[in-house]
């Protein structure tokens, strides 16, 4: 784990043109650096993006500096799908869908790494790195360098700092476990604010279906009492939504998704 930071952290001090070099706006490359200046939703945070399962289709895109990076963040990817998938099946035995639910399209997803860097906090007042948003997928591991994620805790519907603990990796719910559950799993809102002491280096490894792999309702938790929710989409359908709503603030794809 402390060898993906290492590699991330030495990513972003490479110099704006070695990042540069995988800048670009198409949110279907395969790899994506960008910066806050560019991006209007996310608002103190260069970002790298790059897809990792099946490992060997992606690895030849990932930078080739630092030297440590592709080992180091390759480990990693392959470890943190595993406790994803883990995760997932023991989600679905408890929502009584049985863990082997799906499993081919669980088996054959897509595992996205989004790693990002935000800068040490100029001042005291809250500042935020990344504006309030849920991901797409099923679940997102996340791994902190230190603290810095909030979630809103639905029941009061306010932010809650993550606790920083000592190599603890963070779970959260995506909009695409909301969808298949019906509604019985919610996915979480969150967003990282800038840490006063230190920068930061989050990496997020989500994990969804193939590109257009739809994900619906499960139809065994869809019936008379308990209509279907949710319209369905796979995570190209997302990428749409994301490239349609750039520059404007309906960009929350879940609501999008209500019927
Ligand atoms: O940096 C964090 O703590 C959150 C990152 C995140 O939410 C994301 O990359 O989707
Ligand atoms: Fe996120």
């Amino acid at each position: 784990m402390d060898c993906a930071v290492e590699a991330a952290s030495d990513f972003f001090k490479l110099s704006s043109e070695a990042k540069e070099e995988f800048a670009s706006e198409d949110l279907r490359q395969p790899v994506r650096y960008d910066t806050s200046s560019k991006d209007s939703i996310s608002m103190s945070r260069a970002f790298l993006k790059h897809y990792a399962h099946p490992l060997s289709d992606w690895i030849q895109y990932w930078p080739e500096k630092p030297t440590i990076y592709r080992e180091y963040m390759g480990k990693y990817a392959v470890e943190v799908r595993s406790v994803a998938l883990q995760l997932i099946e023991a989600i679905l035995e408890g929502l009584g869908l049985g863990k082997e639910y799906l499993n081919e399209q669980f088996q054959e997803g897509s595992q996205l790494l989004s790693v990002n860097c935000y800068p040490k906090a100029p001042q005291d007042p809250v500042t935020i790195g990344l504006a309030p948003h849920s991901d797409y997928g099923f679940l997102t591991i996340l791994l902190t360098s230190c603290q810095g994620l909030e979630v809103v805790d639905r029941s009061s519907n306010s932010w809650k700092t993550v606790q920083q603990l000592p190599h603890a990796l963070h779970v959260h719910v995506g909009d695409h476990m909301e969808v298949l559950s019906n509604g019985q799993i919610k996915t979480a809102m969150h967003r990282a604010v800038l840490n006063p002491e230190e920068s930061r280096i989050s990496i997020a490894s989500i994990q969804g279906f193939e590109l257009h792999e739809k994900v619906a309702c499960a139809k065994e938790l869809v019936d008379k009492q308990n209509p279907a929710k949710y319209k369905e989409s796979s995570f190209s359908d997302f990428l749409d939504h994301l490239t349609a709503n750039m520059d404007n603030k309906h960009r929350n794809f879940l609501e999008s998704l209500r019927m």
